[in-house]
């Protein structure tokens, strides 16, 4: 049976100037998750907040208190170096470390002055890095890439390196507010065929107009911004993407 339905609220359509409130207040309404965009105007081209802007938002959330709990800081760095911040989001108090297959692939990054590489490595050996430092680890694709590339990821038999989470982009990544992408969902459904109890984030357009279509397609994991953030009622909201999702379970 795929996992329950996780709701993970994504702060990038929060108030930033109210930012520790806006994340208690949706905690409180029943969100899941926390999901914490980071862009670096490379690898998308908009810019949010690094660690720093993470380390003072972390106590308004309850720590989780086992891998996926309530309160789970859910990071998806949209950045250009992923392997470079690791350490720092950890710090920060990041729980799943979620980077992006496009970037780790690519080599563009230089050295670090704390003295170790950030030239991008494969993604088996950042997932192991992550996994190093006590954090769950994610991959994310955008639309443009084919979930082939994930397949190998996913059946390497080395537990370390093998992701927690696959984030499938329903938007091209950068900015909150956009129309969905149904055309990403069959990444989705063969995803679920072959992984019945992985975790599979959707994130871009998610409201209680697309989650049928998510749901069906066998997510679990979802992000939605301006749906809750937007809503006159996000607990609401939260409860309805809930519902749609678990409704499902046992049946895909
Ligand atoms: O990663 C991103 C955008 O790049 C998302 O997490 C958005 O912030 C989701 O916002 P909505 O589409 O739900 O408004
Ligand atoms: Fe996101």
């Amino acid at each position: 049976m795929s996992p329950p339905a996780i709701i993970a609220p994504s702060i990038l359509s929060a108030d930033f100037a109210e930012l520790g409130r806006a994340c208690s207040d949706t905690m409180g309404q029943g969100a899941d998750w926390l999901h914490v965009d980071i862009m670096d105007g490379h690898f998308v081209p908009n810019m949010t907040f690094g660690a720093p802007v993470v380390t003072k938002v972390r106590p308004h959330v309850d720590r989780p208190t086992r891998a996926y709990g309530r309160g789970t800081f859910d990071c998806h760095m949209m950045i250009a170096e992923p392997k470079r911040w690791v350490r720092d989001f950890k710090k920060a108090g990041c729980d799943l470390y979620c980077f992006h297959y496009e970037a780790a692939v690519s080599s563009t990054a230089a050295d670090t002055p704390e003295g170790y590489s950030a030239a991008q490595t494969s993604p088996k050996e950042l997932i192991r890095f992550i996994h190093e430092l006590g954090m769950q680890a994610g991959i994310a694709i955008k639309p443009k890439t084919s979930v082939d590339v994930l397949w190998d990821i996913l059946e390497n038999p080395v537990a370390e390196e093998r992701p927690d989470m696959v984030l499938v982009m329903t938007v091209e990544p950068g900015f909150g507010g956009q129309s969905f992408m149904a055309s990403e969902l069959p990444k989705v459904t063969a995803l679920r065929k072959k992984y019945p109890e992985l975790h599979i984030e959707v994130d871009g357009g998610l409201s209680e107009k697309t989650i049928d279509q998510a749901a069906d397609a066998g997510a679990n994991v979802i992000v939605a911004g301006s749906a809750v953030f937007g809503a006159a009622d996000p607990g609401e909201v939260i409860r309805k993407l809930r519902e749609a999702v678990d409704s499902r379970r046992g049946k895909l």
